[in-house]
């Protein structure tokens, strides 16, 4: 099937995508798909009907709605750790019994949320003015970025992220802080991440130094009640989840505590309710009419067919700056595997160089190479058709415009005719030709665009799972296990076995040579 996927892409390679709209003037609704007030437009690639139905065969051939149905009844999907993959449990508000092994996981996470809400109303109502969320990866990237997001909605105390190991980090956030009115929350799945421990312990030594109470203001996210515990975190604050949860599909549930606190219960349900509608859609909707389907396709279109290998997450929302990292983690830590399920090297690539910014300050940074680099780099435009602040509509309509007129840009370019006449007037001959030549657009490059009323709570959860279930159908198309990440083991393994070199306590001779020279290097300049 990618022979036939291939075949087809080196035989249309040279059509110009502006062709498909003029042989089909209903294009842009035949390629966009739509779920509740949310469209996705994929009219702006190079994708026919023809292409579309052998990539919905793919999808079939994969048997990938059996896998989606296992993966939300709780079979044993990621099995290289032997567990389900249940974030979608998480935001099943009033869906019905979710079993692992025989036992509905639903009644103690409604139970664990309805602790949290009364514990967020609690902080919200308390003397506490600032909220530190200790945690990396899954456990700050998802809660960093919702809160950014939903900041029309933020009326509870000022949350902080704090996740690098960097001193810099935890010293910049806490320079200022009132330890007597702040709320520390380790996030940790596992509550051994040795970057988050290693920040809990210093903010627990900084609240005591500075008239805070350790006992009583800090609070655990955790599979591990035992690691909770032995911290000092009493029961009644720590809030647990089940190892079904992946790290990076966590704030969904009692990683999300840092937003629930800062925008309220109700705002934090709106954004389960996004996810659980993203999820019954899913479940749903039939072939191109599945957006998370559709929208895992035409990635495997640019990536897998095309060879393109890198993919541009362009939110025109400032609140959405972090979603780029957020989608990083989700797409590059489940998707970037060489091997299927049975342990075999994958036949095509694997998942993409996922990486962006939000608009329009890309523009002004990395969009030269998008429009003229050497690489094709498909985009992902996210738009809202309104924005928040209704008495600034002209700088919402001046986004619009910049994020519409970037995928229009990309697509029709700029011909070297084009590019003549725009500078005809200044120059001539030679000196014409030579100008010309970098004014010169090639176009045709793809762009997918997604379209949504306004970021609000609801919106906010159904992008996130729509994200998730391509993540979700493209490790299906490929075979790959999408909830593991041994990739990032051995780097940690190494890291802990090079702490007592760095602190000079074991020598490097054991080490190679490159390492070191950079130990040596290191040590001269330690005081
Ligand atoms: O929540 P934890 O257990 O501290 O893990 C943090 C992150 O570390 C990882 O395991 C990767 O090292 C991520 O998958 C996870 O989100």
């Amino acid at each position: 099937m990618w022979t036939d996927l291939k075949t087809k892409a080196a035989a249309v390679a040279d059509r110009h995508m502006l062709e498909l709209f003029q042989t089909d003037p209903d294009r842009a609704d035949t390629f966009s798909v739509q779920t509740g007030d949310m469209r996705l437009d994929y009219s702006k690639t190079n994708i026919d009907a023809e292409t579309r139905d052998q990539l919905l065969a793919l999808a079939e051939a994969s048997t990938w709605k059996a896998k989606r149905d296992a993966m939300f009844a709780g079979a044993p999907i990621n099995d290289t750790e032997g567990r389900a993959v249940l974030h979608t449990a998480l935001r099943n508000l009033d869906g019905g019994a979710v079993e692992v092994d025989g036992n509905d996981v639903m009644p103690g996470i409604l139970d664990t949320l309805a602790r949290m809400r009364a514990y967020a109303d609690a902080v919200r109502g308390s003397d506490v003015t600032d909220v530190i969320n200790i945690g990396i990866g899954g456990s700050d990237l998802g809660p960093a970025m919702a809160v950014k997001a939903l900041a029309p909605y933020h009326d509870g105390p000022r949350v902080h992220f704090v996740s690098n190991v960097d001193g810099a980090h935890i010293a910049d956030t806490l320079r200022g802080l009132d330890a007597r009115s702040t709320l520390v929350i380790v996030a940790s799945k596992t509550f051994t991440t040795i970057e988050t421990m290693t920040n809990a312990r210093t903010a627990r030594a900084w609240m005591k130094d500075h008239g805070g109470d350790p006992s009583a203001q800090f609070a655990a996210l955790s599979t591990n009640l035992e690691k909770t515990a032995e911290f000092g975190i009493p029961p009644e604050r720590v809030f647990g989840f089940e190892d079904w949860v992946g790290g990076r599909y966590s704030m969904w549930g009692p990683i999300g505590l840092g937003v629930m606190i800062a925008v309220g219960p109700a705002a934090f349900d709106a954004f389960l309710r996004g996810g659980q509608a993203m999820d019954r859609h899913f479940c749903a909707a039939e072939g191109v009419e599945n957006m998370p389907l559709v929208h895992a396709l035409v990635g495997m279109w640019h990536r897998q067919v095309l060879g393109h290998a890198t993919r541009a997450v362009l939110p025109y929302d400032q609140r959405l700056a972090l979603l780029p990292a957020y989608f990083q983690q989700l797409e590059m830590e489940s998707n970037g595997k060489s091997v299927t399920m049975d342990g075999k090297p994958v036949p095509v690539e694997t998942g993409p160089v996922v990486w962006g910014a939000a608009g329009t300050n890309g523009q002004h940074a990395f969009y030269q190479l998008i429009h003229q680099g050497t690489d094709v780099i498909p985009c992902e435009f996210m738009i809202a058709a309104q924005g928040h602040e209704s008495e600034l509509k002209h700088h919402h309509d001046l986004l619009v415009a910049n994020c519409l007129a970037q995928s229009e840009a990309l697509m029709t370019g700029r011909s070297l005719d084009a590019a003549r006449a725009s500078v005809a007037h200044k120059f001539e001959g030679a000196e014409l030709e030579r100008q010309a030549a970098h004014r010169v657009f090639p176009g045709n490059r793809p762009s997918v665009t997604l379209v949504y009323p306004l970021l609000d709570p609801e919106t906010l959860g159904m992008i996130v799972a729509l994200y998730e279930h391509r993540v979700f159908v493209e490790g299906v198309i490929l075979g790959i296990n999408s909830y593991d990440q041994w990739g990032v083991e051995l780097g940690k393994e190494l890291a802990t076995a090079l702490q007592p070199v760095v602190e000079g306590t074991v020598s490097a001779q054991d080490k190679d040579g490159s390492t070191r020279g950079l130990v040596d290097f290191i040590h001269r300049y330690r005081d």
